[in-house]
Protein backbone atom coordinates (compact mmCIF):
# COMPACT_ATOMS: atom_id res chain seq x y z
CA UNK A 1 0.00 0.00 0.00
CA UNK A 2 1.11 3.08 -0.70
CA UNK A 3 1.95 5.98 2.04
CA UNK A 4 2.72 9.07 0.26
CA UNK A 5 1.35 10.23 -2.95
CA UNK A 6 2.69 14.19 -4.73
CA UNK A 7 0.10 15.49 -6.95
CA UNK A 8 -0.06 18.76 -9.08
CA UNK A 9 -1.81 21.31 -7.24
CA UNK A 10 -6.21 20.28 -8.05
CA UNK A 11 -8.48 22.93 -8.61
CA UNK A 12 -12.70 22.48 -7.72
CA UNK A 13 -14.35 23.11 -11.26
CA UNK A 14 -17.75 23.11 -9.37
CA UNK A 15 -18.18 25.00 -6.06
CA UNK A 16 -21.02 26.62 -3.57
CA UNK A 17 -19.51 29.15 -1.13
CA UNK A 18 -22.46 31.01 -0.78
CA UNK A 19 -21.93 35.07 0.57
CA UNK A 20 -22.14 37.10 3.59
CA UNK A 21 -20.44 35.73 7.01
CA UNK A 22 -20.17 32.25 5.91
CA UNK A 23 -17.84 33.12 3.46
CA UNK A 24 -14.99 33.63 6.31
CA UNK A 25 -15.51 29.69 6.67
CA UNK A 26 -16.47 28.48 3.04
CA UNK A 27 -13.36 30.52 1.68
CA UNK A 28 -10.44 29.35 3.58
CA UNK A 29 -11.85 25.68 3.23
CA UNK A 30 -11.47 25.38 0.07
CA UNK A 31 -8.30 27.49 -0.62
CA UNK A 32 -6.17 25.53 1.59
CA UNK A 33 -5.52 23.26 -1.41
CA UNK A 34 -7.13 24.12 -4.23
CA UNK A 35 -5.73 26.80 -6.49
CA UNK A 36 -8.77 27.39 -8.55
CA UNK A 37 -12.30 26.73 -8.34
CA UNK A 38 -15.51 27.58 -10.03
CA UNK A 39 -17.50 29.76 -8.18
CA UNK A 40 -21.25 28.95 -8.71
CA UNK A 41 -23.56 31.83 -8.71
CA UNK A 42 -26.73 30.46 -7.11
CA UNK A 43 -27.06 33.21 -4.63
CA UNK A 44 -30.18 34.76 -3.10
CA UNK A 45 -30.62 37.12 -5.49
CA UNK A 46 -28.56 35.30 -8.29
CA UNK A 47 -25.41 36.87 -9.72
CA UNK A 48 -27.11 37.56 -13.25
CA UNK A 49 -24.57 40.16 -14.70
CA UNK A 50 -20.51 40.63 -14.76
CA UNK A 51 -20.61 43.93 -12.23
CA UNK A 52 -21.77 41.80 -9.52
CA UNK A 53 -19.68 38.64 -10.74
CA UNK A 54 -16.75 40.93 -10.14
CA UNK A 55 -18.26 42.04 -6.97
CA UNK A 56 -19.15 38.80 -5.49
CA UNK A 57 -15.49 37.51 -6.48
CA UNK A 58 -13.84 40.56 -4.64
CA UNK A 59 -15.99 39.57 -1.61
CA UNK A 60 -14.63 36.21 -1.59
CA UNK A 61 -10.95 37.23 -2.03
CA UNK A 62 -11.29 39.54 0.94
CA UNK A 63 -11.74 36.00 2.82
CA UNK A 64 -8.86 34.51 1.34
CA UNK A 65 -6.31 33.36 3.57
CA UNK A 66 -2.95 35.74 3.59
CA UNK A 67 -0.53 34.48 1.18
CA UNK A 68 -3.24 32.28 -0.51
CA UNK A 69 -2.74 32.20 -4.60
CA UNK A 70 -6.63 31.17 -4.53
CA UNK A 71 -8.07 31.98 -7.94
CA UNK A 72 -12.36 32.19 -8.02
CA UNK A 73 -12.83 31.43 -11.40
CA UNK A 74 -16.53 33.39 -11.76
CA UNK A 75 -19.73 32.27 -13.51
CA UNK A 76 -22.65 33.79 -14.61
CA UNK A 77 -26.76 32.91 -13.63
CA UNK A 78 -28.90 32.46 -16.97
CA UNK A 79 -31.93 33.96 -16.63
CA UNK A 80 -34.98 34.88 -18.77
CA UNK A 81 -33.32 37.90 -19.12
CA UNK A 82 -29.77 37.41 -20.29
CA UNK A 83 -28.79 38.45 -23.77
CA UNK A 84 -25.43 38.00 -25.63
CA UNK A 85 -24.25 41.28 -24.69
CA UNK A 86 -24.23 40.66 -21.30
CA UNK A 87 -22.77 37.68 -21.82
CA UNK A 88 -20.07 39.42 -24.21
CA UNK A 89 -19.70 41.91 -21.24
CA UNK A 90 -18.59 39.05 -18.69
CA UNK A 91 -16.09 38.13 -20.99
CA UNK A 92 -14.44 41.06 -21.24
CA UNK A 93 -14.25 41.29 -17.37
CA UNK A 94 -11.41 38.57 -17.37
CA UNK A 95 -12.56 36.95 -14.60
CA UNK A 96 -15.74 35.37 -15.86
CA UNK A 97 -15.11 31.82 -17.28
CA UNK A 98 -19.01 30.42 -18.01
CA UNK A 99 -22.55 30.81 -17.52
CA UNK A 100 -24.59 27.93 -15.81
CA UNK A 101 -27.76 26.69 -16.78
CA UNK A 102 -30.38 26.24 -14.18
CA UNK A 103 -33.29 24.85 -15.46
CA UNK A 104 -35.96 26.59 -13.40
CA UNK A 105 -36.78 25.22 -10.56
CA UNK A 106 -34.69 22.18 -10.72
CA UNK A 107 -32.66 23.03 -7.61
CA UNK A 108 -31.75 25.36 -4.80
CA UNK A 109 -32.27 29.06 -5.46
CA UNK A 110 -33.14 28.03 -9.18
CA UNK A 111 -36.48 29.90 -9.42
CA UNK A 112 -34.91 32.95 -11.41
CA UNK A 113 -32.86 30.37 -13.80
CA UNK A 114 -34.11 29.41 -17.88
CA UNK A 115 -37.77 28.56 -18.09
CA UNK A 116 -37.51 29.09 -22.16
CA UNK A 117 -35.16 26.34 -23.22
CA UNK A 118 -35.56 27.53 -27.13
CA UNK A 119 -33.20 30.52 -26.19
CA UNK A 120 -30.49 28.01 -25.21
CA UNK A 121 -29.24 28.28 -29.11
CA UNK A 122 -28.99 31.97 -29.35
CA UNK A 123 -26.99 32.24 -25.77
CA UNK A 124 -24.95 29.04 -26.43
CA UNK A 125 -23.55 30.91 -29.69
CA UNK A 126 -22.75 33.79 -27.86
CA UNK A 127 -21.01 31.83 -25.14
CA UNK A 128 -19.10 30.30 -28.25
CA UNK A 129 -18.36 33.49 -29.53
CA UNK A 130 -17.19 34.52 -26.29
CA UNK A 131 -15.16 31.43 -25.58
CA UNK A 132 -17.22 31.01 -22.67
CA UNK A 133 -18.29 27.53 -21.70
CA UNK A 134 -22.02 26.34 -20.44
CA UNK A 135 -22.22 24.67 -17.37
CA UNK A 136 -25.27 22.95 -16.98
CA UNK A 137 -27.55 21.69 -14.12
CA UNK A 138 -28.72 18.37 -16.37
CA UNK A 139 -32.08 17.83 -15.36
CA UNK A 140 -36.09 18.53 -16.36
CA UNK A 141 -38.23 19.90 -13.80
CA UNK A 142 -41.49 18.47 -15.60
CA UNK A 143 -43.69 16.78 -13.05
CA UNK A 144 -44.48 14.17 -15.19
CA UNK A 145 -40.88 13.40 -14.98
CA UNK A 146 -39.90 11.14 -11.73
CA UNK A 147 -37.13 12.20 -9.73
CA UNK A 148 -34.61 9.59 -10.50
CA UNK A 149 -35.12 9.86 -14.35
CA UNK A 150 -34.39 13.64 -14.76
CA UNK A 151 -30.91 13.68 -15.49
CA UNK A 152 -31.39 10.92 -18.66
CA UNK A 153 -34.36 13.03 -19.65
CA UNK A 154 -32.63 16.15 -19.99
CA UNK A 155 -29.80 14.64 -21.91
CA UNK A 156 -32.34 12.73 -24.19
CA UNK A 157 -34.56 16.06 -24.65
CA UNK A 158 -32.36 19.06 -24.44
CA UNK A 159 -29.05 18.42 -24.52
CA UNK A 160 -28.93 16.02 -27.24
CA UNK A 161 -30.01 18.48 -29.15
CA UNK A 162 -28.10 21.89 -28.09
CA UNK A 163 -25.04 19.85 -28.90
CA UNK A 164 -26.01 19.49 -32.12
CA UNK A 165 -27.15 22.66 -32.91
CA UNK A 166 -24.16 24.79 -30.94
CA UNK A 167 -21.06 21.87 -31.87
CA UNK A 168 -18.49 24.65 -30.73
CA UNK A 169 -19.83 25.13 -27.44
CA UNK A 170 -17.69 23.91 -24.44
CA UNK A 171 -20.48 22.49 -22.21
CA UNK A 172 -19.86 20.90 -19.12
CA UNK A 173 -22.83 18.44 -17.58
CA UNK A 174 -22.21 19.23 -13.83
CA UNK A 175 -22.27 16.63 -10.78
CA UNK A 176 -23.21 13.60 -13.02
CA UNK A 177 -24.75 10.54 -11.20
CA UNK A 178 -25.95 8.34 -13.84
CA UNK A 179 -24.56 5.48 -16.38
CA UNK A 180 -26.58 7.24 -19.02
CA UNK A 181 -24.59 10.50 -18.41
CA UNK A 182 -21.26 9.04 -18.20
CA UNK A 183 -22.25 7.47 -21.36
CA UNK A 184 -23.53 10.56 -23.25
CA UNK A 185 -20.21 12.31 -21.90
CA UNK A 186 -18.08 9.96 -23.70
CA UNK A 187 -19.83 9.40 -27.20
CA UNK A 188 -19.79 12.93 -27.54
CA UNK A 189 -16.52 14.84 -28.98
CA UNK A 190 -13.71 17.20 -27.41
CA UNK A 191 -16.34 19.95 -26.62
CA UNK A 192 -18.18 18.03 -23.93
CA UNK A 193 -17.23 17.40 -20.10
CA UNK A 194 -18.37 16.54 -16.94
CA UNK A 195 -17.45 17.21 -13.71
CA UNK A 196 -18.12 14.29 -10.51
CA UNK A 197 -18.44 14.85 -6.67
CA UNK A 198 -17.54 12.47 -3.94
CA UNK A 199 -20.93 11.58 -2.75
CA UNK A 200 -21.90 10.14 -6.21
CA UNK A 201 -18.89 8.10 -6.41
CA UNK A 202 -19.30 6.72 -2.62
CA UNK A 203 -22.85 6.30 -2.20
CA UNK A 204 -26.25 5.14 -3.82
CA UNK A 205 -29.53 5.57 -3.24
CA UNK A 206 -29.41 2.70 -0.26
CA UNK A 207 -27.46 4.81 1.68
CA UNK A 208 -29.62 7.08 1.66
CA UNK A 209 -33.15 5.41 2.30
CA UNK A 210 -32.14 2.03 3.93
CA UNK A 211 -32.62 2.01 7.81
CA UNK A 212 -34.14 5.43 7.84
CA UNK A 213 -33.80 8.56 5.46
CA UNK A 214 -30.44 10.44 5.98
CA UNK A 215 -30.58 13.83 5.30
CA UNK A 216 -26.91 14.35 4.64
CA UNK A 217 -26.88 11.91 1.69
CA UNK A 218 -29.68 14.29 0.21
CA UNK A 219 -28.37 16.21 -2.82
CA UNK A 220 -29.40 16.88 -6.30
CA UNK A 221 -29.14 15.45 -9.28
CA UNK A 222 -30.43 12.92 -5.98
CA UNK A 223 -28.15 9.73 -5.49
CA UNK A 224 -29.02 7.00 -7.76
CA UNK A 225 -29.07 3.16 -7.82
CA UNK A 226 -26.04 1.11 -7.57
CA UNK A 227 -25.55 0.40 -11.12
CA UNK A 228 -25.41 4.20 -11.61
CA UNK A 229 -22.72 4.55 -8.59
CA UNK A 230 -21.02 1.76 -10.12
CA UNK A 231 -20.52 3.34 -14.04
CA UNK A 232 -19.14 6.25 -12.20
CA UNK A 233 -16.32 4.81 -10.26
CA UNK A 234 -15.51 2.97 -13.94
CA UNK A 235 -15.73 6.37 -15.71
CA UNK A 236 -13.46 7.54 -13.44
CA UNK A 237 -11.23 4.53 -12.96
CA UNK A 238 -10.75 4.41 -17.00
CA UNK A 239 -8.73 7.71 -16.53
CA UNK A 240 -11.12 9.21 -19.17
CA UNK A 241 -10.01 12.78 -19.50
CA UNK A 242 -12.89 15.08 -20.20
CA UNK A 243 -14.16 13.71 -16.38
CA UNK A 244 -13.10 16.00 -13.54
CA UNK A 245 -13.23 17.15 -10.15
CA UNK A 246 -16.09 19.18 -9.19
CA UNK A 247 -17.29 19.10 -5.53
CA UNK A 248 -20.52 20.36 -5.52
CA UNK A 249 -19.80 21.07 -1.86
CA UNK A 250 -23.49 22.71 -1.06
CA UNK A 251 -23.14 23.76 2.70
CA UNK A 252 -26.47 24.49 4.37
CA UNK A 253 -27.04 24.81 7.94
CA UNK A 254 -28.01 21.83 9.82
CA UNK A 255 -31.18 22.79 10.88
CA UNK A 256 -32.72 23.38 6.77
CA UNK A 257 -31.04 19.51 6.18
CA UNK A 258 -32.72 17.86 9.10
CA UNK A 259 -35.67 19.19 8.20
CA UNK A 260 -39.45 18.14 7.36
CA UNK A 261 -38.48 19.76 3.93
CA UNK A 262 -34.68 19.32 3.95
CA UNK A 263 -32.30 21.24 1.70
CA UNK A 264 -30.01 19.76 -0.91
CA UNK A 265 -26.81 19.78 -0.74
CA UNK A 266 -23.42 18.12 0.67
CA UNK A 267 -20.82 19.79 2.63
CA UNK A 268 -17.52 18.68 1.26
CA UNK A 269 -15.10 21.37 0.75
CA UNK A 270 -13.51 21.23 4.29
CA UNK A 271 -11.65 17.74 3.00
CA UNK A 272 -11.98 17.97 -0.80
CA UNK A 273 -9.10 16.40 -2.26
CA UNK A 274 -8.72 14.12 0.80
CA UNK A 275 -12.14 12.39 0.33
CA UNK A 276 -11.03 12.12 -3.29
CA UNK A 277 -7.89 10.21 -2.38
CA UNK A 278 -9.73 7.66 0.02
CA UNK A 279 -12.42 7.02 -3.04
CA UNK A 280 -9.79 6.82 -5.60
CA UNK A 281 -7.41 4.58 -3.69
CA UNK A 282 -10.48 2.34 -2.29
CA UNK A 283 -11.44 1.99 -6.23
CA UNK A 284 -7.75 0.98 -6.53
CA UNK A 285 -6.84 3.63 -9.16
CA UNK A 286 -5.24 6.45 -7.04
CA UNK A 287 -3.03 6.67 -10.13
CA UNK A 288 -5.61 8.33 -12.16
CA UNK A 289 -6.27 10.74 -9.12
CA UNK A 290 -3.63 13.46 -10.38
CA UNK A 291 -5.57 13.43 -13.83
CA UNK A 292 -9.08 14.09 -12.91
CA UNK A 293 -8.01 16.45 -10.11
CA UNK A 294 -5.63 18.49 -11.66
CA UNK A 295 -5.24 17.76 -15.53
CA UNK A 296 -8.54 17.37 -17.03
CA UNK A 297 -9.75 20.04 -15.66
CA UNK A 298 -7.64 23.27 -16.90
CA UNK A 299 -7.32 20.86 -20.19
CA UNK A 300 -11.11 21.08 -20.70
CA UNK A 301 -11.20 24.64 -19.78
CA UNK A 302 -8.40 26.17 -21.64
CA UNK A 303 -6.51 27.20 -18.81
CA UNK A 304 -2.81 26.34 -17.60
CA UNK A 305 -2.36 23.55 -15.11
CA UNK A 306 -1.03 24.21 -12.11
CA UNK A 307 2.83 24.21 -11.40
CA UNK A 308 3.12 23.40 -7.90
CA UNK A 309 2.29 20.29 -5.92
CA UNK A 310 0.65 18.71 -2.92
CA UNK A 311 1.46 15.94 -0.79
CA UNK A 312 -1.21 13.57 0.29
CA UNK A 313 0.17 10.93 3.18
CA UNK A 314 -1.91 7.99 4.31
CA UNK A 315 -2.86 9.26 8.12
CA UNK A 316 -5.85 8.17 9.02
CA UNK A 317 -7.82 11.16 11.35
CA UNK A 318 -11.22 11.55 12.27
CA UNK A 319 -13.57 13.84 10.49
CA UNK A 320 -15.75 16.32 13.57
CA UNK A 321 -18.81 15.75 14.13
CA UNK A 322 -19.89 19.58 12.91
CA UNK A 323 -17.92 22.69 11.70
CA UNK A 324 -19.26 25.96 13.66
CA UNK A 325 -19.99 28.73 10.82
CA UNK A 326 -20.51 31.42 13.13
CA UNK A 327 -24.18 31.73 13.18
CA UNK A 328 -24.57 27.77 11.53
CA UNK A 329 -23.59 24.67 12.12
CA UNK A 330 -22.51 22.58 9.03
CA UNK A 331 -23.05 18.99 9.51
CA UNK A 332 -20.40 17.83 6.79
CA UNK A 333 -20.42 14.66 4.89
CA UNK A 334 -18.57 12.01 6.18
CA UNK A 335 -19.34 13.49 9.88
CA UNK A 336 -17.47 11.13 12.38
CA UNK A 337 -15.99 9.08 10.12
CA UNK A 338 -12.37 8.09 9.09
CA UNK A 339 -10.62 9.51 5.98
CA UNK A 340 -7.57 7.57 5.33
CA UNK A 341 -5.44 10.34 3.30
CA UNK A 342 -4.11 13.52 4.12
CA UNK A 343 -2.64 16.46 2.99
CA UNK A 344 0.86 17.13 4.02
CA UNK A 345 0.91 20.86 5.73
N1 LIG B 1 -26.25 20.01 -5.43
C1 LIG B 1 -27.12 20.35 -4.52
O1 LIG B 1 -27.81 19.46 -4.00
N2 LIG B 1 -27.30 21.63 -4.11
C2 LIG B 1 -26.69 22.81 -4.66
C3 LIG B 1 -27.24 23.20 -5.99
C4 LIG B 1 -26.82 22.34 -7.15
O2 LIG B 1 -25.63 22.20 -7.42
O3 LIG B 1 -27.68 21.79 -7.84
C5 LIG B 1 -26.87 23.95 -3.66
O4 LIG B 1 -26.61 25.09 -4.03
O5 LIG B 1 -27.25 23.70 -2.51
ZN1 LIG C 1 -26.70 21.54 -9.66
ZN1 LIG D 1 -23.80 22.60 -7.31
Amino acid sequence: MKSAITITRPDDWHLHLRDGDVLKHTVPATAQHMHRAIIMPNLKPPVKNAEQALQYRNRILAQAPQGSQFDPLMVLYLTDNTTPEMIREAAQSGHIYAAKLYPAGATTNSDDGLTDLSRLKELGEALAENNMLLLVHGEVTDNHVDIFDREKAFLDNILADLVAKVPNLKLVVEHITTKDAAEFVQSQGDNVGATITPQHLSYNRNDMLVGGIKPHFYCLPILKRNTHQQALQDVVASGHKRFFLGTDSAPHAKGAKENACGCAGCYTAYAAIELYADIFDELGCLDKLEAFASFNGPDFYGLPRNTDTITLVNEPWQVPAEFDFGSDVIVPLRATETINWKVKS
